[in-house]
Protein backbone atom coordinates (compact mmCIF):
# COMPACT_ATOMS: atom_id res chain seq x y z
CA UNK A 1 0.00 0.00 0.00
CA UNK A 2 0.84 3.29 -0.53
CA UNK A 3 0.77 5.09 2.54
CA UNK A 4 0.60 8.35 3.29
CA UNK A 5 0.87 10.23 6.27
CA UNK A 6 -2.49 9.80 6.95
CA UNK A 7 -3.44 13.46 7.33
CA UNK A 8 -3.58 16.54 4.99
CA UNK A 9 -1.85 14.62 2.31
CA UNK A 10 -3.84 16.34 -0.31
CA UNK A 11 -2.55 19.81 0.90
CA UNK A 12 1.07 19.01 1.30
CA UNK A 13 1.31 17.25 -1.93
CA UNK A 14 2.27 19.93 -4.15
CA UNK A 15 4.97 20.46 -0.79
CA UNK A 16 5.64 16.81 -1.20
CA UNK A 17 5.93 17.04 -5.14
CA UNK A 18 8.58 19.89 -4.60
CA UNK A 19 10.62 18.21 -2.14
CA UNK A 20 10.84 15.31 -4.68
CA UNK A 21 12.08 17.24 -7.56
CA UNK A 22 14.71 18.67 -4.74
CA UNK A 23 15.27 15.20 -3.58
CA UNK A 24 15.65 14.26 -7.77
CA UNK A 25 18.27 16.83 -7.93
CA UNK A 26 20.23 15.94 -4.77
CA UNK A 27 19.59 12.28 -5.46
CA UNK A 28 18.53 11.73 -2.52
CA UNK A 29 17.88 7.27 -2.45
CA UNK A 30 15.43 5.68 -0.60
CA UNK A 31 15.47 2.82 1.79
CA UNK A 32 13.47 -0.30 0.92
CA UNK A 33 13.20 -2.55 3.83
CA UNK A 34 12.47 -6.30 2.97
CA UNK A 35 9.58 -7.56 5.67
CA UNK A 36 9.67 -10.95 5.97
CA UNK A 37 7.79 -13.68 8.48
CA UNK A 38 6.56 -17.45 8.70
CA UNK A 39 2.92 -17.55 7.26
CA UNK A 40 0.69 -16.32 9.96
CA UNK A 41 3.02 -14.55 11.63
CA UNK A 42 1.91 -11.47 11.76
CA UNK A 43 3.06 -9.71 8.08
CA UNK A 44 -0.14 -8.27 7.61
CA UNK A 45 -1.07 -7.53 10.35
CA UNK A 46 2.52 -5.38 11.06
CA UNK A 47 1.20 -3.69 7.66
CA UNK A 48 -2.03 -2.79 8.70
CA UNK A 49 -0.80 -1.38 11.69
CA UNK A 50 1.57 0.57 10.28
CA UNK A 51 -0.91 2.21 7.73
CA UNK A 52 -3.53 3.33 10.44
CA UNK A 53 -0.52 4.92 12.33
CA UNK A 54 0.29 8.39 12.58
CA UNK A 55 4.28 8.59 12.03
CA UNK A 56 3.91 11.09 9.07
CA UNK A 57 5.88 9.75 6.93
CA UNK A 58 5.37 8.10 2.83
CA UNK A 59 5.69 4.59 3.56
CA UNK A 60 4.95 2.35 0.29
CA UNK A 61 4.07 -0.70 0.85
CA UNK A 62 4.21 -3.57 -1.58
CA UNK A 63 3.71 -6.82 -1.87
CA UNK A 64 6.09 -9.19 -3.62
CA UNK A 65 6.84 -12.83 -4.98
CA UNK A 66 10.22 -13.29 -5.91
CA UNK A 67 10.25 -16.12 -3.00
CA UNK A 68 7.90 -18.37 -4.90
CA UNK A 69 10.54 -19.09 -8.24
CA UNK A 70 8.21 -22.18 -9.30
CA UNK A 71 6.05 -18.62 -10.65
CA UNK A 72 8.52 -15.38 -11.01
CA UNK A 73 5.74 -13.54 -13.83
CA UNK A 74 5.04 -11.58 -10.86
CA UNK A 75 3.84 -8.07 -10.41
CA UNK A 76 4.22 -5.80 -8.15
CA UNK A 77 0.94 -5.32 -5.45
CA UNK A 78 0.99 -2.02 -4.49
CA UNK A 79 -2.19 -0.51 -2.75
CA UNK A 80 -2.99 3.43 -2.82
CA UNK A 81 -6.03 3.63 -0.55
CA UNK A 82 -8.80 1.49 -2.44
CA UNK A 83 -6.71 1.56 -5.56
CA UNK A 84 -4.65 -1.35 -6.00
CA UNK A 85 -1.94 -0.84 -8.68
CA UNK A 86 0.09 -3.30 -10.12
CA UNK A 87 3.86 -3.15 -11.65
CA UNK A 88 4.52 -6.21 -13.79
CA UNK A 89 7.75 -6.96 -13.86
CA UNK A 90 9.80 -7.28 -17.02
CA UNK A 91 11.99 -10.23 -17.20
CA UNK A 92 14.50 -10.17 -19.26
CA UNK A 93 15.13 -13.74 -20.60
CA UNK A 94 13.10 -15.76 -17.77
CA UNK A 95 16.55 -16.56 -15.75
CA UNK A 96 15.94 -15.78 -12.32
CA UNK A 97 19.29 -15.14 -11.34
CA UNK A 98 19.95 -13.08 -14.30
CA UNK A 99 17.38 -11.03 -14.29
CA UNK A 100 15.21 -10.70 -11.24
CA UNK A 101 18.08 -8.63 -9.56
CA UNK A 102 17.85 -5.11 -12.15
CA UNK A 103 14.18 -5.96 -12.86
CA UNK A 104 12.78 -5.72 -9.34
CA UNK A 105 14.97 -2.67 -8.99
CA UNK A 106 13.37 -1.18 -12.25
CA UNK A 107 10.09 -1.94 -11.30
CA UNK A 108 10.42 -0.18 -8.05
CA UNK A 109 12.13 2.48 -9.82
CA UNK A 110 9.49 3.02 -12.17
CA UNK A 111 6.86 2.75 -9.82
CA UNK A 112 8.36 5.33 -8.16
CA UNK A 113 7.88 7.80 -11.40
CA UNK A 114 4.60 6.87 -11.77
CA UNK A 115 3.09 7.46 -8.02
CA UNK A 116 5.81 10.05 -6.85
CA UNK A 117 8.48 10.02 -4.52
CA UNK A 118 8.09 7.94 -1.22
CA UNK A 119 10.20 8.21 2.24
CA UNK A 120 10.59 4.51 2.82
CA UNK A 121 9.35 1.20 1.18
CA UNK A 122 8.60 -1.86 2.72
CA UNK A 123 8.46 -4.68 0.80
CA UNK A 124 6.60 -7.77 1.85
CA UNK A 125 7.33 -11.33 1.06
CA UNK A 126 5.33 -14.37 0.62
CA UNK A 127 5.41 -16.46 4.07
CA UNK A 128 7.27 -18.52 2.19
CA UNK A 129 9.88 -16.79 0.88
CA UNK A 130 13.93 -16.78 1.47
CA UNK A 131 15.50 -13.65 2.45
CA UNK A 132 18.54 -14.28 1.02
CA UNK A 133 17.46 -14.80 -2.14
CA UNK A 134 15.90 -11.53 -2.69
CA UNK A 135 17.80 -9.43 -0.49
CA UNK A 136 20.78 -9.24 -3.06
CA UNK A 137 18.40 -8.43 -5.60
CA UNK A 138 18.59 -4.80 -3.98
CA UNK A 139 21.59 -4.37 -2.64
CA UNK A 140 22.63 -2.26 -5.58
CA UNK A 141 26.00 -1.52 -6.36
CA UNK A 142 26.70 2.23 -6.04
CA UNK A 143 27.71 1.84 -9.59
CA UNK A 144 24.73 1.54 -10.52
CA UNK A 145 22.91 4.69 -9.59
CA UNK A 146 19.72 3.49 -8.26
CA UNK A 147 17.61 5.53 -6.88
CA UNK A 148 16.82 2.71 -3.75
CA UNK A 149 18.91 1.05 -1.37
CA UNK A 150 18.70 -1.76 0.44
CA UNK A 151 18.02 -0.99 4.40
CA UNK A 152 17.52 -4.20 6.08
CA UNK A 153 15.28 -7.12 6.46
CA UNK A 154 12.91 -7.55 8.84
CA UNK A 155 11.96 -10.89 10.53
CA UNK A 156 8.81 -11.54 11.92
CA UNK A 157 8.07 -14.49 13.93
CA UNK A 158 5.58 -16.03 15.84
CA UNK A 159 6.43 -16.85 19.28
CA UNK A 160 3.67 -19.40 20.09
CA UNK A 161 4.63 -21.68 16.68
CA UNK A 162 8.47 -20.85 16.26
CA UNK A 163 10.16 -23.48 17.88
CA UNK A 164 8.37 -26.04 16.30
CA UNK A 165 8.66 -24.83 13.04
CA UNK A 166 12.43 -24.98 13.73
CA UNK A 167 12.32 -28.29 15.04
CA UNK A 168 9.95 -30.11 13.15
CA UNK A 169 8.94 -28.41 10.06
CA UNK A 170 5.82 -29.76 7.84
CA UNK A 171 6.06 -31.89 5.07
CA UNK A 172 5.51 -28.76 2.87
CA UNK A 173 7.88 -26.75 4.75
CA UNK A 174 10.72 -29.26 4.01
CA UNK A 175 9.75 -29.31 0.59
CA UNK A 176 10.11 -25.66 0.43
CA UNK A 177 14.02 -25.54 1.49
CA UNK A 178 14.87 -29.29 0.09
CA UNK A 179 17.49 -27.34 -2.29
CA UNK A 180 19.17 -25.71 0.36
CA UNK A 181 19.54 -28.98 2.37
CA UNK A 182 20.64 -31.38 -1.00
CA UNK A 183 24.33 -32.19 -0.85
CA UNK A 184 24.43 -31.41 3.26
CA UNK A 185 24.74 -33.30 5.87
CA UNK A 186 23.53 -32.90 9.38
CA UNK A 187 20.10 -30.87 10.73
CA UNK A 188 18.02 -29.37 7.94
CA UNK A 189 17.04 -26.00 7.50
CA UNK A 190 13.73 -24.97 7.48
CA UNK A 191 12.23 -21.59 5.96
CA UNK A 192 11.83 -20.36 9.69
CA UNK A 193 15.68 -21.20 9.86
CA UNK A 194 16.38 -18.82 7.01
CA UNK A 195 14.30 -15.96 7.49
CA UNK A 196 15.69 -15.45 11.09
CA UNK A 197 19.75 -16.04 10.15
CA UNK A 198 19.12 -13.45 6.86
CA UNK A 199 17.43 -10.91 9.79
CA UNK A 200 18.90 -8.02 10.44
CA UNK A 201 15.82 -7.44 13.10
CA UNK A 202 13.51 -10.22 14.52
CA UNK A 203 10.12 -9.00 15.62
CA UNK A 204 9.06 -11.73 17.51
CA UNK A 205 5.27 -11.44 17.68
CA UNK A 206 2.01 -13.12 19.28
CA UNK A 207 3.72 -12.58 22.43
CA UNK A 208 0.53 -13.11 24.26
CA UNK A 209 0.00 -16.44 23.49
CA UNK A 210 2.67 -17.78 25.24
CA UNK A 211 4.40 -17.68 28.73
CA UNK A 212 7.02 -15.52 30.11
CA UNK A 213 9.35 -19.04 30.04
CA UNK A 214 8.48 -19.95 26.73
CA UNK A 215 8.89 -16.68 25.33
CA UNK A 216 12.66 -16.77 26.86
CA UNK A 217 13.10 -20.24 24.96
CA UNK A 218 12.05 -18.73 21.38
CA UNK A 219 14.29 -15.16 21.86
CA UNK A 220 17.27 -17.75 23.16
CA UNK A 221 16.88 -19.60 20.43
CA UNK A 222 16.70 -16.17 18.15
CA UNK A 223 19.72 -15.12 19.36
CA UNK A 224 22.14 -18.54 19.17
CA UNK A 225 21.04 -18.44 14.84
CA UNK A 226 21.63 -14.47 14.88
CA UNK A 227 23.71 -13.00 17.48
CA UNK A 228 23.87 -9.91 15.18
CA UNK A 229 19.91 -8.93 14.79
CA UNK A 230 17.93 -6.48 16.90
CA UNK A 231 15.19 -8.05 19.03
CA UNK A 232 11.61 -6.98 19.91
CA UNK A 233 8.80 -8.01 21.07
CA UNK A 234 5.20 -7.42 20.28
CA UNK A 235 1.46 -8.04 20.24
CA UNK A 236 -0.16 -7.84 17.18
CA UNK A 237 2.87 -6.56 15.60
CA UNK A 238 2.63 -3.10 17.13
CA UNK A 239 6.34 -2.48 17.03
CA UNK A 240 7.72 0.07 19.64
CA UNK A 241 8.30 2.64 16.95
CA UNK A 242 9.47 2.45 12.69
CA UNK A 243 12.62 4.19 13.43
CA UNK A 244 15.18 1.28 14.11
CA UNK A 245 12.56 -1.43 14.20
CA UNK A 246 11.34 -0.97 10.45
CA UNK A 247 13.10 2.10 8.87
CA UNK A 248 16.32 3.56 8.90
CA UNK A 249 18.13 -0.02 10.03
CA UNK A 250 21.41 0.82 7.60
CA UNK A 251 22.39 -2.52 7.99
CA UNK A 252 23.95 -2.93 5.07
CA UNK A 253 26.12 0.62 5.28
CA UNK A 254 27.07 0.38 8.61
CA UNK A 255 28.44 -2.85 10.18
CA UNK A 256 26.54 -1.45 13.90
CA UNK A 257 27.03 -4.04 16.87
CA UNK A 258 29.69 -6.25 15.63
CA UNK A 259 31.98 -5.18 18.83
CA UNK A 260 29.14 -6.45 21.18
CA UNK A 261 28.22 -9.52 19.45
CA UNK A 262 31.90 -10.90 19.39
CA UNK A 263 31.56 -9.84 23.60
CA UNK A 264 28.68 -12.46 24.32
CA UNK A 265 30.04 -15.21 22.22
CA UNK A 266 28.28 -17.84 20.42
CA UNK A 267 26.22 -20.63 20.91
CA UNK A 268 25.45 -24.01 19.54
CA UNK A 269 22.04 -23.82 20.69
CA UNK A 270 20.20 -24.09 17.48
CA UNK A 271 21.95 -27.73 15.55
CA UNK A 272 21.60 -26.36 12.23
CA UNK A 273 22.79 -22.40 12.00
CA UNK A 274 24.92 -20.14 13.63
CA UNK A 275 26.55 -17.40 14.57
CA UNK A 276 30.13 -17.03 14.68
CA UNK A 277 32.87 -14.21 15.47
CA UNK A 278 36.58 -14.79 14.11
CA UNK A 279 39.22 -11.88 15.37
CA UNK A 280 41.31 -10.19 12.44
CA UNK A 281 45.12 -7.88 13.12
CA UNK A 282 44.77 -4.62 11.23
CA UNK A 283 45.65 -5.13 7.87
CA UNK A 284 48.08 -3.49 5.58
CA UNK A 285 45.69 -1.62 2.46
CA UNK A 286 47.10 -3.46 -0.20
CA UNK A 287 48.25 -7.18 -1.84
CA UNK A 288 49.43 -8.47 1.32
CA UNK A 289 46.22 -7.42 3.76
CA UNK A 290 43.18 -6.29 2.48
CA UNK A 291 43.45 -8.04 -1.02
CA UNK A 292 44.23 -10.92 1.00
CA UNK A 293 41.37 -10.74 3.36
CA UNK A 294 39.31 -10.31 0.21
CA UNK A 295 40.60 -13.57 -1.56
CA UNK A 296 39.80 -15.38 1.27
CA UNK A 297 35.92 -14.10 1.70
CA UNK A 298 35.75 -15.17 -2.50
CA UNK A 299 36.92 -18.36 -0.83
CA UNK A 300 34.25 -18.60 1.99
CA UNK A 301 31.72 -17.13 0.05
CA UNK A 302 31.75 -17.79 -3.36
CA UNK A 303 33.00 -21.14 -3.42
CA UNK A 304 32.26 -22.44 0.37
CA UNK A 305 36.33 -23.22 0.73
CA UNK A 306 39.10 -22.38 2.97
CA UNK A 307 41.92 -20.54 1.02
CA UNK A 308 44.63 -21.61 3.30
CA UNK A 309 44.27 -25.63 2.33
CA UNK A 310 41.98 -25.40 -0.41
CA UNK A 311 39.26 -27.38 1.90
CA UNK A 312 35.39 -27.50 0.60
CA UNK A 313 34.20 -26.90 4.15
CA UNK A 314 30.38 -27.98 4.33
CA UNK A 315 29.52 -24.67 4.97
CA UNK A 316 26.87 -21.50 3.70
CA UNK A 317 27.69 -18.34 4.54
CA UNK A 318 23.90 -16.37 4.89
CA UNK A 319 25.02 -13.47 6.68
CA UNK A 320 28.72 -11.65 7.07
CA UNK A 321 29.76 -8.34 8.96
CA UNK A 322 32.71 -7.20 9.78
CA UNK A 323 34.80 -4.29 10.64
CA UNK A 324 38.37 -4.09 10.05
CA UNK A 325 41.16 -1.87 10.72
CA UNK A 326 43.69 -0.74 8.78
CA UNK A 327 47.56 -0.35 9.64
CA UNK A 328 47.34 3.29 8.83
CA UNK A 329 44.55 4.36 10.95
CA UNK A 330 41.12 3.79 8.60
CA UNK A 331 38.60 1.44 8.83
CA UNK A 332 36.91 -1.26 6.47
CA UNK A 333 33.37 -2.35 6.85
CA UNK A 334 32.56 -6.04 5.64
CA UNK A 335 29.10 -6.65 4.65
CA UNK A 336 27.79 -9.42 3.03
CA UNK A 337 24.67 -11.68 2.11
CA UNK A 338 25.28 -14.79 0.48
CA UNK A 339 27.62 -14.78 -2.14
CA UNK A 340 27.78 -11.52 -2.64
CA UNK A 341 29.95 -9.14 -0.34
CA UNK A 342 31.37 -6.17 -0.44
CA UNK A 343 34.27 -4.08 1.40
CA UNK A 344 34.11 -0.51 1.82
CA UNK A 345 35.09 2.58 3.61
CA UNK A 346 33.28 2.84 7.46
CA UNK A 347 30.54 5.68 7.12
CA UNK A 348 30.90 8.13 10.35
CA UNK A 349 29.49 5.82 12.83
CA UNK A 350 31.71 3.31 12.24
CA UNK A 351 35.02 5.30 12.61
CA UNK A 352 34.83 5.62 16.46
CA UNK A 353 36.18 2.39 16.86
CA UNK A 354 39.03 2.60 14.29
CA UNK A 355 42.16 3.62 16.06
CA UNK A 356 42.01 -0.46 16.97
CA UNK A 357 44.20 -2.44 16.13
CA UNK A 358 41.57 -5.44 16.15
CA UNK A 359 38.69 -5.92 14.14
CA UNK A 360 36.09 -8.58 13.84
CA UNK A 361 33.95 -10.72 11.57
CA UNK A 362 30.80 -11.90 12.07
CA UNK A 363 29.11 -14.77 10.44
CA UNK A 364 25.93 -16.72 10.18
CA UNK A 365 25.59 -19.58 8.45
CA UNK A 366 25.33 -23.35 8.10
CA UNK A 367 27.81 -25.95 9.79
CA UNK A 368 29.95 -23.26 10.83
CA UNK A 369 33.05 -24.32 13.16
CA UNK A 370 34.58 -21.30 14.69
CA UNK A 371 37.99 -22.49 15.59
CA UNK A 372 38.20 -23.75 12.13
CA UNK A 373 37.33 -20.90 10.50
CA UNK A 374 39.53 -18.61 12.74
CA UNK A 375 42.79 -20.90 11.82
CA UNK A 376 41.95 -20.48 8.45
CA UNK A 377 41.66 -16.48 8.46
CA UNK A 378 44.90 -16.47 10.76
CA UNK A 379 46.96 -18.84 8.50
CA UNK A 380 45.91 -17.49 5.25
CA UNK A 381 46.68 -13.67 7.16
CA UNK A 382 49.68 -15.07 8.73
CA UNK A 383 51.28 -16.10 5.74
CA UNK A 384 51.50 -11.91 4.46
CA UNK A 385 53.22 -11.29 7.62
CA UNK A 386 55.71 -13.90 7.54
CA UNK A 387 56.32 -12.77 4.15
CA UNK A 388 57.18 -9.76 5.13
CA UNK A 389 59.21 -10.86 7.83
CA UNK A 390 61.13 -13.00 5.62
CA UNK A 391 61.95 -10.10 3.47
CA UNK A 392 62.72 -7.96 6.03
CA UNK A 393 65.52 -11.03 7.01
CA UNK A 394 66.91 -11.46 3.63
CA UNK A 395 66.75 -7.66 2.95
CA UNK A 396 68.96 -6.96 5.53
CA UNK A 397 71.47 -9.95 4.76
CA UNK A 398 71.55 -9.09 0.48
CA UNK A 399 72.97 -5.40 0.34
CA UNK A 400 75.89 -7.13 3.01
CA UNK A 401 76.46 -9.70 0.58
CA UNK A 402 75.96 -8.53 -2.68
CA UNK A 403 75.12 -11.85 -5.13
CA UNK A 404 77.65 -11.20 -7.34
CA UNK A 405 79.09 -14.66 -7.32
CA UNK A 406 75.61 -16.59 -7.77
CA UNK A 407 77.40 -19.61 -9.65
CA UNK A 408 76.43 -21.05 -12.75
CA UNK A 409 72.68 -21.19 -11.56
CA UNK A 410 70.84 -21.25 -8.59
CA UNK A 411 67.02 -22.94 -9.59
CA UNK A 412 64.23 -22.43 -6.71
CA UNK A 413 61.62 -24.96 -6.92
CA UNK A 414 58.88 -25.21 -4.07
CA UNK A 415 57.47 -28.57 -3.75
CA UNK A 416 54.30 -29.13 -1.58
CA UNK A 417 52.78 -31.72 0.47
CA UNK A 418 49.81 -31.90 2.18
CA UNK A 419 50.79 -34.33 4.79
CA UNK A 420 49.88 -33.42 8.13
CA UNK A 421 52.77 -35.00 9.64
CA UNK A 422 55.44 -33.79 7.14
CA UNK A 423 58.41 -31.73 8.20
CA UNK A 424 59.57 -28.50 6.42
CA UNK A 425 62.70 -29.54 4.84
CA UNK A 426 65.27 -27.68 2.70
CA UNK A 427 67.48 -29.53 0.69
CA UNK A 428 70.29 -27.33 -1.16
CA UNK A 429 71.39 -30.33 -2.83
CA UNK A 430 73.55 -30.13 -6.18
CA UNK A 431 73.43 -32.50 -8.69
CA UNK A 432 70.43 -33.94 -7.20
CA UNK A 433 72.53 -36.30 -5.88
CA UNK A 434 74.09 -34.23 -3.41
CA UNK A 435 72.74 -32.48 -0.28
CA UNK A 436 74.94 -29.29 1.44
CA UNK A 437 75.15 -29.06 4.87
CA UNK A 438 76.76 -27.14 7.19
CA UNK A 439 79.46 -29.59 7.97
CA UNK A 440 80.39 -30.24 4.48
CA UNK A 441 80.59 -27.30 2.84
CA UNK A 442 83.98 -28.51 0.57
CA UNK A 443 82.30 -31.24 -0.83
CA UNK A 444 79.47 -28.94 -1.95
CA UNK A 445 81.97 -26.31 -3.10
CA UNK A 446 83.62 -28.93 -5.26
CA UNK A 447 80.25 -29.86 -6.74
CA UNK A 448 79.35 -26.67 -7.12
CA UNK A 449 81.67 -25.44 -10.11
CA UNK A 450 80.42 -28.09 -12.35
CA UNK A 451 76.49 -28.48 -11.92
CA UNK A 452 74.10 -25.84 -11.30
CA UNK A 453 72.81 -25.36 -7.40
CA UNK A 454 69.19 -26.72 -7.04
CA UNK A 455 67.44 -25.62 -4.17
CA UNK A 456 64.57 -27.44 -3.58
CA UNK A 457 62.16 -26.15 -0.66
CA UNK A 458 59.17 -28.73 0.99
CA UNK A 459 57.12 -26.65 3.02
CA UNK A 460 54.94 -28.17 4.89
CA UNK A 461 53.37 -28.41 7.52
CA UNK A 462 56.26 -27.12 10.20
CA UNK A 463 57.00 -23.82 10.73
CA UNK A 464 59.14 -21.73 8.00
CA UNK A 465 61.50 -20.68 10.02
CA UNK A 466 64.08 -23.28 9.97
CA UNK A 467 63.56 -23.09 5.76
CA UNK A 468 64.56 -19.45 5.87
CA UNK A 469 67.02 -20.25 7.94
CA UNK A 470 68.28 -22.80 5.69
CA UNK A 471 67.40 -20.83 3.11
CA UNK A 472 69.93 -17.86 4.65
CA UNK A 473 72.90 -19.78 5.13
CA UNK A 474 72.51 -21.33 1.67
CA UNK A 475 72.69 -17.81 0.16
CA UNK A 476 75.43 -16.47 2.47
CA UNK A 477 77.56 -19.50 1.78
CA UNK A 478 76.94 -18.98 -2.02
CA UNK A 479 77.10 -14.86 -2.19
CA UNK A 480 80.67 -15.23 -0.01
CA UNK A 481 82.66 -18.80 -0.52
CA UNK A 482 81.55 -19.59 -4.25
CA UNK A 483 83.96 -18.51 -6.56
CA UNK A 484 83.07 -16.65 -10.10
CA UNK A 485 83.96 -19.18 -13.11
CA UNK A 486 83.32 -16.79 -15.93
CA UNK A 487 83.91 -19.21 -18.54
CA UNK A 488 81.60 -21.83 -17.05
CA UNK A 489 79.02 -19.21 -16.51
CA UNK A 490 78.66 -17.84 -19.80
CA UNK A 491 78.29 -20.99 -21.00
CA UNK A 492 75.89 -22.20 -19.28
CA UNK A 493 73.80 -18.72 -19.93
CA UNK A 494 74.00 -19.43 -23.66
CA UNK A 495 73.01 -22.82 -23.44
CA UNK A 496 70.21 -22.11 -20.88
CA UNK A 497 68.45 -18.92 -22.64
CA UNK A 498 68.37 -21.64 -25.44
CA UNK A 499 67.11 -24.50 -23.88
CA UNK A 500 64.78 -23.08 -21.51
CA UNK A 501 63.68 -24.41 -17.60
CA UNK A 502 64.25 -28.29 -18.40
CA UNK A 503 68.04 -28.12 -18.96
CA UNK A 504 68.50 -26.65 -15.61
CA UNK A 505 66.51 -29.07 -13.56
CA UNK A 506 68.64 -32.06 -13.12
CA UNK A 507 66.49 -34.94 -13.41
CA UNK A 508 68.08 -36.44 -10.53
CA UNK A 509 67.22 -34.26 -7.97
CA UNK A 510 63.70 -34.02 -8.49
CA UNK A 511 63.50 -38.00 -8.30
CA UNK A 512 65.25 -37.73 -5.80
CA UNK A 513 62.86 -35.48 -3.34
CA UNK A 514 59.57 -37.50 -5.39
CA UNK A 515 61.00 -40.28 -3.82
CA UNK A 516 61.69 -39.40 -0.44
CA UNK A 517 58.56 -38.03 -0.03
CA UNK A 518 54.89 -37.73 -1.84
CA UNK A 519 54.36 -34.42 -3.08
CA UNK A 520 50.83 -33.13 -3.68
CA UNK A 521 52.24 -31.06 -6.70
CA UNK A 522 55.53 -29.35 -8.03
CA UNK A 523 56.03 -25.85 -8.62
CA UNK A 524 58.70 -24.73 -10.53
CA UNK A 525 59.14 -21.19 -9.67
CA UNK A 526 61.78 -19.40 -11.04
CA UNK A 527 65.58 -19.28 -11.78
CA UNK A 528 67.96 -17.00 -11.36
CA UNK A 529 71.57 -17.54 -13.04
CA UNK A 530 74.35 -16.37 -12.55
CA UNK A 531 75.39 -14.48 -14.99
CA UNK A 532 72.42 -12.19 -15.38
CA UNK A 533 70.09 -14.70 -17.11
CA UNK A 534 67.06 -14.92 -15.14
CA UNK A 535 64.04 -17.03 -15.29
CA UNK A 536 60.91 -16.23 -14.07
CA UNK A 537 57.57 -18.70 -14.98
CA UNK A 538 59.57 -19.65 -18.29
CA UNK A 539 60.43 -16.19 -19.15
CA UNK A 540 64.07 -15.47 -19.82
CA UNK A 541 65.06 -12.46 -18.86
CA UNK A 542 69.00 -11.23 -19.30
CA UNK A 543 70.23 -8.81 -17.01
CA UNK A 544 72.54 -6.18 -17.89
CA UNK A 545 75.95 -7.57 -16.28
CA UNK A 546 77.37 -4.52 -14.97
CA UNK A 547 74.17 -4.20 -12.41
CA UNK A 548 74.13 -7.70 -12.10
CA UNK A 549 74.88 -7.78 -8.01
CA UNK A 550 72.66 -5.12 -7.03
CA UNK A 551 69.73 -6.28 -9.50
CA UNK A 552 70.50 -10.15 -9.33
CA UNK A 553 69.74 -9.26 -5.68
CA UNK A 554 66.45 -7.65 -5.79
CA UNK A 555 65.09 -10.44 -8.12
CA UNK A 556 66.47 -13.32 -5.45
CA UNK A 557 64.49 -11.35 -3.32
CA UNK A 558 61.28 -11.43 -5.64
CA UNK A 559 61.93 -15.11 -6.44
CA UNK A 560 61.75 -15.68 -2.51
CA UNK A 561 58.26 -13.80 -2.61
CA UNK A 562 56.84 -15.83 -5.22
CA UNK A 563 58.35 -19.02 -4.09
CA UNK A 564 56.65 -18.90 -0.42
CA UNK A 565 53.97 -17.61 -1.58
CA UNK A 566 53.36 -20.37 -4.19
CA UNK A 567 54.33 -22.86 -1.60
CA UNK A 568 51.92 -21.49 1.33
CA UNK A 569 48.88 -21.96 -1.38
CA UNK A 570 49.22 -25.01 -1.61
CA UNK A 571 50.25 -26.46 1.21
CA UNK A 572 48.73 -27.19 5.04
CA UNK A 573 50.83 -24.94 7.13
CA UNK A 574 49.96 -27.23 10.89
CA UNK A 575 51.63 -25.70 13.85
CA UNK A 576 52.51 -22.43 11.94
CA UNK A 577 50.82 -20.25 13.74
CA UNK A 578 51.50 -21.69 17.18
CA UNK A 579 55.49 -21.36 16.23
CA UNK A 580 55.03 -17.71 15.44
CA UNK A 581 53.60 -16.72 19.03
CA UNK A 582 56.32 -17.94 21.01
CA UNK A 583 57.52 -15.08 23.07
CA UNK A 584 61.20 -14.26 21.86
CA UNK A 585 61.05 -16.24 19.01
CA UNK A 586 63.61 -15.00 16.16
CA UNK A 587 60.38 -14.17 14.05
CA UNK A 588 57.66 -13.16 16.90
CA UNK A 589 56.08 -9.78 16.16
N1 LIG B 1 -3.17 -13.59 19.39
C1 LIG B 1 -2.50 -12.92 18.45
N2 LIG B 1 -2.87 -13.02 17.18
C2 LIG B 1 -2.18 -12.33 16.25
C3 LIG B 1 -1.08 -11.53 16.61
N3 LIG B 1 -0.57 -10.99 15.48
C4 LIG B 1 -1.35 -11.43 14.45
N4 LIG B 1 -2.30 -12.24 14.92
C5 LIG B 1 -3.32 -12.95 14.15
O1 LIG B 1 -2.67 -14.02 13.47
C6 LIG B 1 -3.27 -14.26 12.21
C7 LIG B 1 -2.22 -14.20 11.11
O2 LIG B 1 -1.71 -12.87 11.03
P1 LIG B 1 -1.28 -12.21 9.67
O3 LIG B 1 -0.90 -10.82 9.94
O4 LIG B 1 -2.30 -12.47 8.62
O5 LIG B 1 -0.02 -13.06 9.35
P2 LIG B 1 0.83 -13.10 8.00
O6 LIG B 1 2.22 -13.25 8.39
O7 LIG B 1 0.49 -11.95 7.14
O8 LIG B 1 0.29 -14.43 7.38
P3 LIG B 1 0.46 -14.95 5.86
O9 LIG B 1 -0.08 -13.88 4.98
O10 LIG B 1 -0.31 -16.21 5.86
O11 LIG B 1 1.92 -15.19 5.64
C8 LIG B 1 -4.35 -13.19 12.07
O12 LIG B 1 -5.58 -13.77 12.44
C9 LIG B 1 -3.94 -12.12 13.08
O13 LIG B 1 -5.05 -11.40 13.58
C10 LIG B 1 -0.69 -11.46 17.98
O14 LIG B 1 0.29 -10.82 18.38
N5 LIG B 1 -1.44 -12.19 18.85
Amino acid sequence: MLVSTGEGSKEDSSIDRIKSDLSDTTLTKVPITIVTGYLGAGKTTLMNYITTAHHGKRIAVILNEFGDSSDIEKSLTVNQGDQQVEEWLELGNGCICCSVKDAGVNAIESLMEKRGNFDYILLETTGLADPGNIAPLFWVDDGLGSTIYLDGVVTLVDARNLLRSLDDPSEQEQEEVKLENEGHQGPHLTTAHLQISHADVVVVNKTDLVTVAELEAVKTRVRSINGLAKLHVTEHARVPSLDGVLLDLHAYDAVGDVDGFAAKGHSHLDPAISTITLRIPALEDGEEGLERLDAWLRGVCWEGMFSDTGEKGGFDVHRIKGRIPLTDGKLKILQGVREVFDLTDAVTNDTANGASTEGKIVVIGRGLNAARWQKSLDTWLCIASLLNRLLESVGIFAPLQPLRNLGPGLSFRAQASLQQEARTELHHGICGSHVITDQEPASALAQFHLQPVKVILHVNAEPFLQLLQDLRVLLLRISRKLPARIQDRQAVQHQRALGGVHELLHPGAQELVVRQQPVAGVVPVAQVLGDGAALVDDHVAILDGGKLAERAAGLVLELLRRLVLDAVRKVNLVGHLELLEQPGGPYAA
